[in-house]
């Protein structure tokens, strides 16, 4: 389970996380929604550890993130998808894949490689195994960013905005793999601005107002008619979003 408590962060004078709390259970896919800078990423970004907490405490499976050893658990449980791809450039997409598994897992080269092509064919890339980054597109590109992700076998995996640098085609095809995964049981944190997707997948919504979380609901219930004052707003503002 990921814990945060009372989590705050500060960036010099500006506090933009306020005493945030959140728990995501195993099998939970939860979608972190709310406006540019309402602290979405800089929430991920604590959560693994990137950076360093103000104020509160963060634990994944119990091991706390603010501490050197529980660092190494905590990023052992969860592996991340950031916008940009991230890949090495000089590195196939299979190398990109195997490299943390062979190095950190110390998987033998062959089953790392095994374990890689079946994961580059679940997401349609099979034939790419040898293409460089340059010769992908950004969503193939993308494709194997989750790729290398789920590859450390990660029992969170937390996604910061995996689609917004990719054209509409493109998004589609990395949402389908995404809800692929939502649907095997794979436990999710989800930044997305994709608000007719994250109600499509997500069971929990939680919504962030400058560094607050002032929403978090079972996804029928945060989509429901009546569901307050406070969630009618945020809603409103959710379908302005979508029309800019
Ligand atoms: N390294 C940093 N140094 C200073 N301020 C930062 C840093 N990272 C983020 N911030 C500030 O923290 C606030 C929250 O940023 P964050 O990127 O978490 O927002 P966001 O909700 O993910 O926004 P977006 O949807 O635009 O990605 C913003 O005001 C941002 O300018």
């Amino acid at each position: 389970m990921i814990v945060a408590e009372n989590v705050e962060k500060r960036f010099g004078d500006a506090l933009v996380l306020k005493r945030v709390n959140l728990r995501v259970e195993p099998g939970e896919v939860v979608t972190i929604l709310g406006a540019s800078g309402s602290g979405k990423s800089t929430l991920i970004r604590c959560i693994n550890g990137l950076e360093t907490l103000s104020g509160g405490k963060i634990t994944v499976d119990g091991h706390d993130v603010s501490t050197k050893a529980g660092l190494v658990a905590a990023r052992r449980a969860s592996a991340t998808v950031f916008q940009l791809f991230n890949l090495y450039p000089h590195m196939t997409a299979l190398r990109n894949i195997t490299l943390a598994p062979i190095e950190v897992l110390k998987l033998p080269k062959a089953e790392a490689e095994a374990r890689a092509r079946a994961l580059l064919d679940k997401v349609g890339l099979g034939a790419h195994a040898d293409a460089y980054p340059q010769q992908l597109s950004g969503g193939q590109r993308q494709r194997v960013g989750i790729c290398r992700a789920l590859a450390m076998q990660p029992r969170y995996l937390l996604l910061d905005e995996v689609t917004s640098a990719l054209d509409p085609e493109m998004t589609g095809d990395v949402l389908r793999i995404l809800a692929e995964l939502a649907a095997d049981g794979t436990t999710m944190v989800f930044v997305t601005h994709e608000i007719e997707f994250a109600r499509h997948i997500s069971s929990r919504i939680v919504f962030l107002e400058q560094g607050e979380l002032i929403v978090d609901l079972p996804t029928a219930q945060f989509f429901a008619e009546d569901g307050g004052l406070a969630v009618r707003r945020i809603r409103q503002f959710l379908s302005k979003m979508k029309k800019d």
